[in-house]
């Protein structure tokens, strides 16, 4: 009973195929496409699949570009199920004051963390950092609350805007340097430390609220960029959304 999941960001539709709806399933094939290529997907790239019996997805790009991915599906026979964050799921409790506006991908990447830490050992805290077009910086505890966390504009966002608000900024892409002397390195390094200082500065609250070592988790596009400039021991992990995908498909189709 083979299980497609789908995570559609801002700026891409990240997919993959695994061989049943399990945490522990093997994948089959995966790719990424950028929005505005949605709409070929059905022939292209998932022309040549397997046909997928279940599926289960996560979008946070909005109603058009949820459809246009829908409209795709319709190559095959199943029914589009799209993740609303929940009060608590799959041993995580959502702590935000309205738990369904919380972004389903963090929704899913804190459900994906949460089974990693039991994984791990013993329980305990975790930072959940996704780099994407924007960046989140989710503080979760050893029991599996989900405390709160932060949204900052990523890489592209940051840049756009300093080219846009300003004169004097164009935006060639630089290197990150301690003290900068240029302007692309300027930016470059900014917009580096910027997110690196907050992960820093989120992991110093974590660690005081719970009094234990949180586990911190990296994932998204971007964040290989950060991973060298982050002190804190971290994982670079990319499929912490998949994972949470999988956990709940497990759930929701119990039978396979
Ligand atoms: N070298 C770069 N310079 C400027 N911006 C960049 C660079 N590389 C990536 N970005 C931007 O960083 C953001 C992350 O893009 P990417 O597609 O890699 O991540 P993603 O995890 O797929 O994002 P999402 O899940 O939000 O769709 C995008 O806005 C992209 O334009
Ligand atoms: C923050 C993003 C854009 C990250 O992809 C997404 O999770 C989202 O649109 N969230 C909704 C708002 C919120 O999570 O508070
Ligand atoms: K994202």
């Amino acid at each position: 009973m083979s299980f497609l999941v789908i995570d559609i960001g801002n700026t891409r539709l990240k997919w993959g195929l695994y061989e049943a709806p399990r945490p522990e399933a093997a994948l089959i094939a995966q790719g990424a496409v950028f929005l505005e290529a949605i709409d070929r997907l059905a022939e292209e790239e998932w022309a040549r699949l397997p046909a997928p019996q279940r599926m289960l997805g996560s979008a946070v790009a909005g109603q058009g570009v949820r459809r246009r991915a829908e409209e795709q599906l319709d190559l095959w026979d199943l029914t589009p199920r799209w993740v609303v964050s929940q009060p608590q799921d799959a041993g995580v409790v959502n702590g935000y004051e309205h738990p369904a506006r919380l972004g389903s991908d963090r929704w899913l990447a804190l459900i994906g963390a949460r089974a990693r830490v039991l994984a791990a050992g013993p329980a305990r805290p975790a930072l959940v950092v996704m780099v994407g077009t924007a960046v989140t910086i989710d503080a979760m505890d050893a029991e599996g609350r989900f405390l709160g966390g932060l949204i900052l504009p990523g890489f592209g966002l940051m840049l756009k805007a300093l080219e846009s608000g300003t004169a004097g900024l164009k935006v060639p892409t630089g290197e990150v340097r301690e003290f900068p002397t240029n302007t692309s390195d300027a930016l470059m390094s900014g917009g580096t430390y910027g997110i690196a200082g907050a992960i820093e500065r989120m992991h110093r609250h974590l660690l005081r609220r719970c009094g234990a070592e949180p586990m911190l988790l990296m994932g998204g596009g971007a964040a290989v960029k950060l991973a060298p400039e982050t002190d804190l021991p971290f994982e670079l992990v990319d499929t912490l959304i998949f994972e949470g995908l999988l956990r709940l498909g497990a759930q929701e189709f119990p039978g396979g």
